[in-house]
């Protein structure tokens, strides 16, 4: 493989957990485990590219050392056709003792949040069976979706988005080792479309460095389909003027020239209102009504037809504002 071809979130993987960044909270308690060198089963929950895997990752080969490989297996639950492929696999690894003087072995399992309850109540037996040699790290979004029987037997930790500041340090590094040049509004731009998401911020960032150029916030927002937050506020504040049709033509510039989708226009607005000045009794009028249409979407609502509905909302809504 190239250099070029290397994957940053590949290459930028924590190779300890002293290296997992903006997560102090939950790599100090990981780190008490190492220095007893051992672990009860573990529930990592939190928002995509915050660190789960990689903090998984770092505390196997913390506790492992060179071989961590050995004793260590990542699956992931959505992909494996079901809990029957997941317990085969468990059974296949948990069969044989741990390799070298590892007292147990890790399995990680990724989007547990994606099995069904009942597969979850299995799963739980399996756990159960192999904790004399296995460590079970489970990985979700939501605690809540998990059943209580396994989070129970869980020691939870929470991981939260990467703040701004960990984020900026980090990402910094990563353009000096790579020889990358970036400017201020670049990185800004890199650390608001991300939201905390460290995977979508380096891809983002490797996608920018590709074009050759210095990385500015045009080739950031160009790249990741994020329009800047300026143009969502133009277009909140042209609908609440009530200038409708006008409304629609930036929405359509933003959902052509961005190639965003109805839902990615959704999320933005709704950064944009709540960290926009107006009050709050405006916040929670034009919120709700934004939730609806995010939910009328999921169902597979026509997205131009609730988008424009939302538009014609806001015009209604900000004539009586006046
Ligand atoms: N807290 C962090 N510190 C340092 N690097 C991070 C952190 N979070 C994410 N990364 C980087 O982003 C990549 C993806 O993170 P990771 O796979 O750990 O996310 P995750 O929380 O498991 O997400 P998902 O829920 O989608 O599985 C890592 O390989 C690493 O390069």
């Amino acid at each position: 493989m190239t250099v070029e071809a290397e994957i940053w979130v590949e290459k930028y993987r924590p190779r300890t957990l002293k290296e997992v960044v903006g997560q102090e909270e939950v790599i100090q308690r990981l780190m008490g485990y190492v220095e007893r060198k051992n672990i009860p089963h573990l529930l990592f929950a939190g928002p995509p590219g915050t660190g789960k895997t990689a903090s998984a990752i770092a505390l196997a080969r913390d506790l492992f050392g060179e071989n961590w490989r050995d004793n260590f297996i990542e699956m992931n639950a959505s992909d494996e056709r079901g809990i029957d492929v997941v317990r085969h696999k468990i059974k296949e690894f948990a069969r044989t003792a741990p390799i070298g003087d590892a007292p147990f072995k890790i399995i990680f399992l990724d989007e547990a949040d994606a099995l069904t309850p009942d597969a979850q109540a299995a799963l739980r037996r399996t756990m159960e069976m192999y904790s004399k040699i296995c460590r079970f790290i489970l990985s979700c979004n939501y605690v809540s979706r998990i059943i209580e029987p396994i989070q129970s037997r869980c020691a939870v930790f929470k991981f939260r988005p990467v703040p701004p500041e960990a984020m900026r340090k980090r990402l910094l590094e990563i353009c000096e080792n790579e020889g990358v040049k970036i400017t201020e509004d670049g990185l800004e731009a890199l650390i608001y479309v991300s939201n905390g998401d460290f995977r979508k911020a380096i891809n983002a960032l490797q996608g920018a460095a590709a074009l050759g150029k210095v990385v500015d916030a045009e080739a950031i927002y160009q790249i990741t389909a994020t329009a800047r937050p300026e143009e969502l506020a133009n277009l909140l504040e042209t609908a609440l003027e009530g200038k409708f049709m006008e409304a629609r033509s930036i929405l359509d510039k933003l959902m052509i020239e961005y190639g965003m989708s109805g839902e990615d226009v959704v999320s933005q607005l709704f950064r944009e209102i709540l960290s926009s000045g107006m009050d709050e009794k405006m916040k929670v009028l034009l919120i709700d009504k934004l939730g609806e249409i995010d939910f009328r979407l999921t169902e597979g609502a026509h997205e131009r037809i609730q988008l424009d509905a939302y538009l014609a909302y806001l015009s209604t809504v900000g004539k009586k504002r006046g």
